[in-house]
């Protein structure tokens, strides 16, 4: 075949070299079923959980109390004591709640080997300081390579087994995308197994803007729920909801496209339509005028999201009238009617597309006063 030039770009990996011991941070539901997921694909594992109660639990039952319906293999080492998970990592999972992210990534930075990878799987944006989980890493944890993991995972799910897909994102290498020295790529087959896949991708703002605002996104749906509505405004809220994901990620240097894979379109066709959702089920009781059941500790991570995200969107000028309507329900006490009034009589608007073509419409319609307030 004569050379080209143009460089050839395969949907392969190019044989990176998995890391062979992983500490995961953080023994929540979704640490375990991380932590069950790298044991299952052969990796030394350690698990970090801050609860003595939880690692007492877990050496006389088996079981971990935030999820409890599974056994925690022997092999995996369960642990509250940091250093000692951390001892000869070649990779750390942090998997921490937003709002507790940077406080125990300072920790972690003081007992991890420079050099060493971590893989963010926290899904929120923090209050505050409005920093995406990211840059709070950034900033307790500098000059240390970074990943993102997100999309559809219920942590029971994967934990029983059942076939998951998630997307593991990180800034290009210098061979791209696929290439061996891709961090998202030997993250992806450090955990990769016959049930576990992860999608690789080089926009980790596009990903974790997109974790982060399907949650507050599942609580709008839990309410719509909650309340008894039907199938049609739940279908607008989830299509109205990605485009919010969208102009975020775009405002912050993401790709509009990314919103259409696992971590974006995905996550919110899972969480905003399960009761398995913690945020869903939230919502779904506001919506019922029931009081939401937050016990065991089980975070809900959309009701601080709500304010976050929209404080991050307000101060990038983007407009996120969902995730408004949520913070207002949630934390300045607007009733559930008026904050759906609300949505259904501001503006109307144009899709996405049809602003990023206005130009090139020249259809007689456009020019009523109307279509001047729509297109503006
Ligand atoms: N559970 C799931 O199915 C999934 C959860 N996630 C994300 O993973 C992150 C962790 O959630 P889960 O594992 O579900 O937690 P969880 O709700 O099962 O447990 C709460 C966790 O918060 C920790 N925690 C509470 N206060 C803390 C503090 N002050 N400092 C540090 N840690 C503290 C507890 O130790 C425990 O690990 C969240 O951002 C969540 O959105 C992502 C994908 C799936
Ligand atoms: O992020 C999740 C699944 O991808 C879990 O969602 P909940 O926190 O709403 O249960």
């Amino acid at each position: 075949m004569p050379n080209t030039g143009h460089a050839t770009q395969t949907t392969d990996l190019h044989d990176p070299t998995p890391f062979g011991r992983v500490a995961v941070i953080g023994g929540g539901a979704w640490g375990t079923a991380l932590a069950l997921t790298a044991h299952r694909a052969g990796r030394q594992t350690r698990l970090w959980i801050r609860e003595e109660s939880a690692v007492a639990e877990i050496n006389s039952t088996g079981r971990n109390p935030f999820l409890p319906a599974h056994e925690i293999p022997r092999p995996i080492a369960v642990t509250a004591d940091l250093e000692a998970a951390l001892r000869g990592a070649e990779l750390a999972v942090l998997v921490i709640p937003s709002q507790h992210l940077r406080a125990v990534a300072a920790r972690v930075e003081a007992l991890l080997p420079p050099g060493v990878p971590v893989v963010l799987c926290s899904k929120g944006v923090e209050a505050d300081s409005g920093a995406l989980m990211t840059q709070v890493v950034a900033e307790e944890m500098p000059d240390r390579p970074q990943a993102v993991l997100s999309g559809p995972s219920f942590a029971a799910e994967v934990a029983e087994d059942q076939p998951t897909a998630v997307t593991i994102a990180a800034p290009a290498g210098a061979q791209g995308l696929f290439g061996p020295d891709h961090l998202a790529g030997r993250i992806a087959v450090t955990l990769a197994s016959e049930t576990f896949r992860p999608y690789l991708s080089d926009d980790p703002v596009g990903v974790e803007v997109s974790g982060a605002v399907k949650n507050v996104l599942a609580v709008a749906s839990g309410i719509i729920a909650g309340r008894g509505m039907g199938s049609n405004p739940r279908a607008a809220l989830l299509a109205r909801g990605l485009a919010e994901i969208s102009r975020l990620s775009v405002a912050l240097g993401g790709r509009a496209e990314t919103v259409l894979g696992l971590s974006g379109a995905g996550d919110v066709m899972l969480t905003c339509s399960s009761e398995q959702s913690r945020n869903f089920s939230y919502g779904q009781a506001l919506g019922a005028g029931r009081k939401p059941d937050t016990a065991k500790g089980a975070v809900v991570e959309g009701v601080a999201n709500a304010r976050s995200v929209l404080a991050l969107a307000q101060r990038l000028g983007v407009q996120m009238p969902i995730c408004e309507a949520v913070d207002r329900i949630v934390h300045r006490g607007l009733s559930i009617d008026r904050a759906i009034a609300a949505l259904l009589t501001g503006p109307l608007r144009a899709e996405p597309r049809a602003l990023e073509h206005r130009a090139s419409i020249a259809h007689p319609a456009l020019s009523t006063p109307q279509a001047k307030r729509v297109f503006a």
